[in-house]
C-alpha cells in the first residue's frame, strides 16, 4: 500500500505517529504538528481512501489498517513510535499495540472505541457505495463538532472537504473494518502505556467508550475534554496537545 504520509521534527527525536478518523485525512492534526514538532518527529499519515492514500477495494480488516502502519514504518526505517490516533485511527492503535507490541512505545487514543456494533457499519458502508460521500457531509459535522463549532464556516469548509474529498470505496472499506473488529478482549494484553481522551459531547463515541478502553488496557487513564464533540483534538487543541505532551513525555 502506498500510504500518504508527511514527516515534520527534528531527524533522530523520538518518533510520533498520527492517526485519522473515518471521513478526515492527515489535516485532521494541523492544530497538533505545531505543538510536537518541537520534540518530535512527527509522522502523519492517510487511512487507506483517505487523502492522499489509495483506496483498495474493500472489505477491510483492521489488520489490514494496522498493516499499513507497519509497512510505512518498515519503510522509513522505523523502529519503534508513540502513537496517537483518533477514532478508526485509535483503533488502528489499539490493534497495533496487540499484535505488534515491539513496534509501540506509548499508545494515546482519542474519542475512539473497542466495540462499535457491526449493523449501522455495513448499512453506512452500503450507502456511500450506492450515494458516494456527498451525502455523508451534512449528518457528520454534527458529531464531528459541538453546534458553536459546527457552524463556523472554516471549520464546514475544512472538515466537509476532507469527507467529501475521501473516496467512497474506502470509506466504505474503513466502515467494514469497524464494524468487524475485535479488539476488546485483546485490551488487557496492550502493554503500552495508555492515555484515553474522550469527548463530553461526542455522540459517536461518548466517554462511556473510553471509560471501557480504560478498563481493560492495565494502567491507562482517562481524560475528559469539554466543550468536545468527536474530533476534540480539532475543537481543544490545546488541551489535547498538553495531554499527548505529557503522555509522550515532550512536556517543557
Ligand atoms: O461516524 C463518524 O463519523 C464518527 C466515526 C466513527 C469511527 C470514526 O473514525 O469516526
Amino acid at each position: 500500500m502506498n500510504v500518504n504520509h508527511e514527516l515534520t521534527g527534528p531527524e533522530g527525536a523520538p518518533v510520533v505517529v498520527l492517526s485519522n478518523s473515518l471521513g478526515t485525512d492527515l489535516r485532521l492534526w494541523d492544530e497538533q504538528v505545531p505543538a510536537l514538532s518541537d520534540r518530535f518527529r512527527v509522522l502523519r499519515y492517510d487511512q487507506r481512501g483517505h487523502g492522499g492514500t489509495g483506496a483498495k477495494p474493500g472489505p477491510y480488516a483492521l489488520a489490514e489498517l494496522g498493516g499499513d502502519v507497519l509497512e510505512l514504518l518498515d519503510r522509513l526505517g522505523i523502529g519503534k513510535a508513540h502513537f496517537a490516533g483518533v477514532s478508526l485511527g485509535g483503533m488502528t492503535g489499539m490493534w497495533l499495540a496487540e499484535h505488534a507490541p515491539e513496534r509501540i512505545d506509548r499508545l494515546a487514543l482519542i474519542c475512539t472505541s473497542a466495540d462499535l456494533g457491526s449493523a449501522s457499519w455495513l448499512e453506512r458502508a452500503a450507502t456511500v457505495r450506492a450515494d458516494g460521500m456527498a451525502a455523508m457531509v451534512e449528518p457528520s459535522l454534527p458529531r464531528w463538532f459541538t453546534p458553536a463549532a459546527a457552524e463556523r464556516p472554516e471549520i464546514r469548509e475544512k472538515f466537509g472537504g476532507m469527507i467529501s474529498s475521501a473516496d467512497a470505496e474506502g470509506y466504505a472499506g474503513c466502515c467494514e473494518a469497524i464494524a468487524g473488529m475485535d479488539i476488546l478482549d485483546g485490551l488487557p494484553g496492550i502493554a503500552a502505556p495508555t492515555l484515553v481522551i474522550a469527548g463530553a459531547e461526542d455522540p459517536a463515541t461518548p466517554p462511556s467508550h473510553a471509560e471501557r478502553i480504560a478498563a481493560g488496557v492495565p494502567g491507562a487513564r482517562v481524560e475528559v475534554l469539554s466543550p468536545a464533540a468527536h474530533l476534540a483534538n480539532a475543537e481543544q487543541p490545546e488541551a489535547v496537545n498538553r495531554l499527548l505532551l505529557e503522555h509522550f513525555g515532550g512536556a517543557a
